[in-house]
């Protein structure tokens, strides 16, 4: 099978504290693929260094064919910016753009004419509830309307691999599960993949490969 991203024998540290042990990672085109694993067990140190945010101490992180260390910093973050989305598990949209510039942003940025970036985040804003919505300002939204612009925003664009960190974080049950759920039917409708990281077991249910980890390494990778 191609692999879109994989990882071999990562470790990372934070000063003298080592966060991850010779981490191993494979994710095909498409793929959903979540990492589970206790408080501290180095779970979003991992995805920051698959996002190619975090350098690796040792070890590779290999993007479409692409080890991400060999990049100058402006081509890494082009890199990011054009073929990976993020969402984390807070962080609000900018408050005096609306709903609809917010999720277009990315498009924007990579010099895409207001008209195709907007229509493309209508398209992904309607599925997710907020059709209703794309012409208000984005302050005073609420918590799951604040996930859904971060959710449209990252896959706009439609990137090859989508991180996210706690992607429905602060979020009460019900619509946590809803979010979710739109999002992976999104990704999924798209060819996106997705790499997630979360605590929540019916979450984690969800996607087609689960890593899991504790004290900085993973202990056992199971596809469904
Ligand atoms: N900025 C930092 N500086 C120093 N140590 C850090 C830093 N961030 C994380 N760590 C440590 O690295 C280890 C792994 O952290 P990481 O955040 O990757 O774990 P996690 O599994 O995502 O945890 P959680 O579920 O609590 O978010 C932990 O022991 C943590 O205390």
């Amino acid at each position: 099978m191609d692999h879109i991203l994989s990882a071999r024998g990562v470790d990372f540290f934070y000063g003298e504290r080592q966060a991850l042990y010779g981490a191993d990672f494979e994710l095909a085109g498409g793929e959903v693929a979540a990492i589970t694993g206790g408080s501290g067990a180095g779970k979003s140190s991992l995805l920051y260094c698959l996002a190619g945010v975090l350098p690796p101490a040792r070890g590779t992180v290999t993007f479409d064919g692409i080890v991400l260390s060999s990049l100058s910093g402006a081509d890494l973050s082009a890199l990011r910016r054009e073929r990976l989305g993020f969402v984390s598990s807070s962080g609000e949209p900018l408050p005096e753009l609306t709903v609809q510039e917010n999720a277009a942003l990315p498009m924007r940025l990579a010099g895409i004419a207001k008209d195709r970036a907007h229509a493309a985040a209508g398209r992904v804003l309607e599925p997710l509830g907020m059709g209703a919505h794309l012409r208000r300002r984005a302050a005073n939204l609420s918590g799951g309307q604040n996930r859904r612009v971060a959710v449209a925003r990252a896959l706009v664009h439609r990137p090859d691999v989508v991180f996210a960190d706690e992607p429905t974080g602060a979020l009460d049950g019900a619509d946590a599960t809803a979010v979710l759920e739109e999002f992976l039917r999104l990704a999924r409708e798209q060819e996106t993949a997705v790499v997630l990281v979360t605590h929540d077991p019916d979450v984690a249910a969800r996607a087609d490969t689960r890593y899991v980890m504790a004290d900085g390494a993973i202990s056992r990778r199971v596809t469904v």
